[in-house]
């Protein structure tokens, strides 16, 4: 049976007794002092010059030598972050509201500004209604957190983001990890679950590997033993599905997923998450979700900017359109060059290097001594045989930034695999 669970994954990275990995020394007080760790990982430091005024250009400031270089880290996939017409509302709703909501958003901190979003965030995910938070990730650990309890029964892909688990470890319902993508794993979790309180939680694009969650298998076998459904679609909002709501949406199962999230730190260009679902559960939500109600409510000019960026990417699907163009354009000239891209179904593309820690941090510092600027992606946030640079691609990159990219990807990486 393909149940990977049992072999080492993230989850057990992140989740079991595995005494081998991170873990601090008994003696807590010296491990302050001096903390160790004794599976060595690396990270890539560096500072990055300057905010980038469009999304695939920065300046980095490796070796303190200031190089403009293409980024292809960012997650502004649709340009939105520096849209012209997104900017000029964010400015209009400074000058109106100020840079803060000062309260929290059942003191003083709900503007109109946040209702108007919120609602027009319900209409466009087509659900009933919108609970904002200030990010993303108070947005997952919120919502899990605020849904379940003790007895009930997470039922978690194994790649699920932290803000999941987070979320799920909060709520002190009992988790249980199913292999990635993987349905009889699935059905064997939702059968130890049987009779509980059940939430299937996925994420539509996975955002290590950029493959998609199996939402009509999902649903069925969700459906089978009367859970609900929870979808996180941080990397595929405004980019999957005709109108751009997502993967639920691209699968044609929207009205079986009871509660969506999406971030706004994304495709929408600012900062920032929502849930959408019934009104029961968003006024429910309203009540138990700590990240909502004991802090700050948005801030009124990101979302008046992000009002304007749901506008811009639903108004038409040219940004969507070029980002997909763009997508295939890079993967195949990857694949054409015998690349490892895993799975990837979408606009995030993994290129997978193999269990060398030191290769993957010197092909980062030469692609980007030679003008390009790619995220190394290290154990652990990726299990050590499959590290990899974490591409992203975006509907603003020109024909001459994809070809040089492509060209030092080959000149960096593909020519010393050869070697
Ligand atoms: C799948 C997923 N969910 C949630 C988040 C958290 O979103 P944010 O960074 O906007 O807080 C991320 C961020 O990387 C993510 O990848």
């Amino acid at each position: 049976m393909a149940n990977n669970i049992l072999n080492f994954s993230l989850a057990d990275f992140f989740y079991n007794d595995n005494p081998d990995v991170l873990s601090p020394p008994d003696d807590f007080s010296e491990w302050i002092n001096n903390p160790v760790v004794k599976h060595s990982f690396s990270f890539f430091e560096q500072e990055l010059l300057d905010a980038p005024r469009v999304s695939t250009e920065i300046l980095s400031n490796l070796d303190g030598k200031r190089r403009k270089i293409i980024n292809l880290t960012s997650y502004n996939y649709l340009g939105l972050s520096t849209h012209p017409e997104v900017v000029q509302a964010a400015k209009e709703a400074l000058e109106k509201y100020g840079l803060g909501s000062s309260g929290a958003p059942l003191l003083s901190g709900t503007l109109d500004i946040h209702t108007e979003f919120a609602r027009k965030l319900a209409e466009f995910k087509q659900k009933e209604d919108c609970i904002l938070y200030s990010s993303g990730f108070g947005g997952n650990v919120g919502a899990i957190q605020g849904m379940m309890r003790k007895g009930d029964y997470l039922v978690m892909d194994e790649k699920c983001h932290r803000s999941l688990v987070d979320g799920g470890t909060l709520s002190g319902a009992k988790m249980l990890f199913f292999a990635h993508n993987d349905m009889e794993s699935l059905q064997m979790m939702l059968e130890k679950a049987k009779g509980k309180r059940t939430l299937v939680v996925v994420e539509g694009v996975y955002s290590m590997d950029g493959d998609l969650a199996k939402m009509p298998e999902i649903c069925d076998l969700a459906e089978q033993y009367g859970a609900g459904i929870f979808i996180d679609e941080a990397h595929s909002t405004l980019m999957f599905g005709e109108n751009g709501r997502g993967v639920a949406e691209h699968f044609g199962v929207e009205d079986r997923v009871g509660v969506s999230f999406g971030t706004l730190s994304k495709s929408f260009g600012g900062v920032g998450g929502f849930i959408c679902a019934n009104k029961d559960l968003i006024r429910y939500l309203k009540g138990y979700s700590s990240p909502w109600n004991f802090s700050c409510a948005p801030s009124p000019a990101v979302s008046g900017g992000l009002i304007k960026a749901l506008e811009v990417a639903t108004r038409d699907s040219s940004l969507r359109d070029k980002m997909w163009e763009n997508t295939r354009y890079m993967k195949k000239n990857l694949l054409d060059m015998n690349l490892d891209l895993g799975g990837t179904e979408s606009q995030v593309i993994p290129i997978i290097i193999g269990n060398s820690g030191e290769k993957l941090m010197s092909y980062a510092e030469k692609m980007q001594k030679a003008g390009l600027f790619l995220q190394p992606v290290d154990f652990p946030a990726v299990p050590a045989h499959s590290r990899r640079f974490r591409m992203s691609v975006s509907s603003q990159l020109t024909q001459e930034e994809m070809d040089t990219t492509l060209s030092i990807i080959e000149d960096v990486i593909v020519k010393d695999m050869k070697s």
